[in-house]
């Protein structure tokens, strides 16, 4: 059935996006942060979010995942109004992010920690870690392979590398299968060498395990490399949507990290 003949029922492209906001605004006294910004995201999609210092990236992102309460608008997740929800629910409801700095138990070993990553609100953490289930152990194997880690489950994750610990980072947030991961700065601290693999691993998680990924990067041949899609912001609105060729000859995009109006 067409849209055009289905009726005050139809489902449209917006119902099933993964992630929507709609006229998302958030003041700091007389800073308007971000300004009416609408994005849609849908399942499969890696989408990133760029803009010069002081856009509103992170605003937005912590507006979606209800760090902060926008003003105005209204933030949708699996078409469901999340707008008003704490933090904890969004997450649970299938949202996960990834911040810049890694959070991993340095004290733990790689496994321990994705397990850690597994465990639900209330559940056992000492029998947990004692007697994981065969399905929980068979999941971990699968993402320390997909992120390379395979041969350091036992390590403790204090002595990886930074890379290492923000690749155990992204399977940790793999292990709970979040309908879409919000990614602040994948990039940043990573040893150039490592970029290549980043990019795969993200990939591969993206095709395989159907990962819808939204991501800020301030790097920009990795956010053109990986996205299929970017939002660009500029103090604090929306001033482009598309592919990364087309963001990289928009002139308002040009003109933004040049500082133009
Ligand atoms: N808690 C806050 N109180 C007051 N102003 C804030 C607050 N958080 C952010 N801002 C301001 O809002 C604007 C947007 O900041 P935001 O951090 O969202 O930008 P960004 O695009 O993420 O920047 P960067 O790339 O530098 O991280 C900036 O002018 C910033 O100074």
């Amino acid at each position: 059935m067409s849209k055009a003949d289905s009726g005050s029922t139809a489902v449209t492209d917006s119902d099933r996006a993964v992630l929507r906001t709609d006229g998302v605004t958030k003041r700091f006294g007389g800073l308007t942060a971000v300004d009416n910004v609408d994005i849609e995201i849908h399942s499969g999609e890696i989408v990133g979010l760029i803009g010069p210092n002081g856009a509103g990236k992170s605003t937005l992102f912590n507006c979606i995942t209800g760090t902060l309460t926008p003003d105005e608008g209204r933030v949708y997740l699996q078409g469901e109004d999340v707008t008003d929800w704490p933090e904890h629910k969004i997450a649970r409801a299938g949202l996960g992010r990834m911040f810049q700095e890694t959070r991993i138990f340095g004290d733990m070993t790689v496994r321990e920690n994705l397990l850690l990553a597994a465990q639900e609100g209330g559940a056992n953490v000492g029998s947990l870690l004692r007697r994981p289930d065969s399905s929980l152990l068979s999941r971990t194997d699968e993402l320390l392979d997909y992120v390379d880690l395979g041969g350091l489950s036992e390590t403790r994750a204090g002595r990886m590398s930074f890379g290492q610990q923000k690749l155990l980072e992204f399977a940790m947030e793999l292990m709970s299968e979040p309908e879409i991961l919000l990614m602040d700065e994948p990039a940043g601290g990573i040893n150039p060498s490592m970029l290549g693999n980043l990019i795969e691993y993200i990939r591969n998680a993206n095709e395989e395990q159907e990962s819808t990924i939204f991501l800020i990067e301030h790097n920009m041949d990795f956010v053109m490399d990986i996205a299929d899609r970017i939002y660009v912001l500029a103090h604090g609105e929306r001033i482009a949507n598309g592919t990364p060729e087309e963001i990289q000859n928009d002139q308002r995009v040009l003109d933004a990290y040049l500082g133009r109006e």
